[in-house]
């Protein structure tokens, strides 16, 4: 490991040395939450302010950390989740993450909006590649994109529905992040004549269809043998009505990057779990940064988590050897919490363990 990997205990330390790296419009579009970012603050604070029951006396010497979500085996109940444009962190880019996420035996969620194409990710994860789909205003170009990710061996297509719009996001707005002419998203496509003005964010805004309904999601359906996991669900009747369309759940407020004042998937997670009855898995995003916070959400019934930020300021620092260091920290800190709770399986871990 790189010797300067090591300096940082904790993923705090690592967000502050990647904001030194970073391009301040890179770190601004990264770190940033819609208006006052009070859901962004809240995804944190959430974690902080739930408190555990641990037990005692309990013999955990032999502590297994592992689980499965649909059907992948995972090292620890933890994921990466979609987020556009790794590009901006390390040249390696999305093959980067998805080679740390395999070799740990975590799971590497690919966006829409990559630097990279869903075959080159795919063969740095076999296996352990889920696709996130924008819906475009153009199905065409969308179940293309969908056609892609099974052939290139996606596991599961993750669709992102609290997008309607862009939240709006005022860092962003004051320093615009700027892809560099001649770079390649190779899945949005040459730009529309007559969309010049459009800073690249807006201009992929604008491919985004704001008409998407749950008949959409009958449709795409149609369209794929995949599971299909429904990414921004933060209510139960909207996770009544995935599992109804036979979805799983990906409770997530988007990193408070979305709707400000949004409730956190951590506060909608149990009327979710309710509201499934067992008949979808359910994930969670949104704040993680320690092991006692994945520990917590799998106590509320999510059968994983997903960071997108503390990746990427992995991803930053040291490009593949940083997002292994990264998910390292964190799959650490977890066996910590599991054995300083009295917990040896991770099926063990249940609202017990959890103040109310
Ligand atoms: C820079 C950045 C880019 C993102 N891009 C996407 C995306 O392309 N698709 C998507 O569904 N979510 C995207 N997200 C949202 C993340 O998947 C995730 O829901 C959110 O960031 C919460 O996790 P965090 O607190 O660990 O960052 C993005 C988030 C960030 C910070
Ligand atoms: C390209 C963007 C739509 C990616 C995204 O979801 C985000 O920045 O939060």
């Amino acid at each position: 490991m790189t010797p300067t990997l090591k300096q940082y205990l904790n993923l705090q330390e690592l967000e502050a040395a990647a904001a030194e790296v970073l391009s301040p419009a890179a770190f601004a579009y990264y770190r940033g939450g819609a208006n006052d970012e009070h859901t962004l603050r809240a995804n944190r604070d959430g974690y902080a302010q739930l408190k555990l029951r641990p037990r005692m006396l309990v013999d955990v010497s032999n502590v297994d950390t592992s689980t499965e979500v649909l059907g992948v085996p995972l090292s620890f109940p933890l994921g990466i989740a979609p987020c556009a444009m790794h590009g901006l962190c390390h040249p390696d880019a999305e093959v980067a993450t998805a080679r740390a996420a395999a070799s740990l035996g975590s799971l590497m969620t690919l966006s829409t909006m990559s630097h990279r194409t869903i075959e080159d990710v795919s063969q740095a994860a076999p296996e352990r590649l889920w696709f996130q789909l924008y819906v475009y205003r153009d199905r065409e170009i969308s179940r293309a994109l969908v056609q892609r990710a099974e052939a290139a061996g996606a596991r599961a297509l993750v669709v992102t529905v609290d997008a309607p719009y862009l939240g709006r996001r005022e860092a962003i707005i004051k320093t615009p992040v700027h892809i560099e002419p001649g770079t390649i998203l190779p899945n949005i496509g040459p730009r529309r004549p007559g969309s010049e003005q459009l800073d690249d964010l807006r201009y992929f805004d604008s491919l985004l269809d704001p008409a998407l309904t749950w008949k959409d999601i009958a449709w795409l359906r149609q369209q794929t043998q995949l599971p299909i996991i429904l990414k921004g669900i933060l209510t139960h009747e909207d996770a009544g009505l995935a599992a109804q369309h036979g979805c799983h759940v990906w409770a997530s407020n988007h990193g408070g990057r979305q709707l400000d004042t949004a409730v956190t998937a951590l506060e909608a997670l149990p009327e979710i779990v309710e509201a499934v009855e067992g008949r979808v898995e359910v994930y969670l995003d949104g704040g993680i940064t320690r092991g006692t916070d994945i520990l917590k959400a799998v106590a509320l019934g999510a059968k994983a988590v997903f960071i997108a930020r503390a990746a990427l300021y992995g991803l930053a620092l040291a490009g593949e050897e940083g997002v292994r260091y990264t998910l390292q920290l964190l799959q650490d800190e977890f066996r910590l919490a599991m054995m300083l709770s009295g917990k040896t399986r991770v099926s063990e871990l249940g609202s017990d363990l959890l103040k109310m």
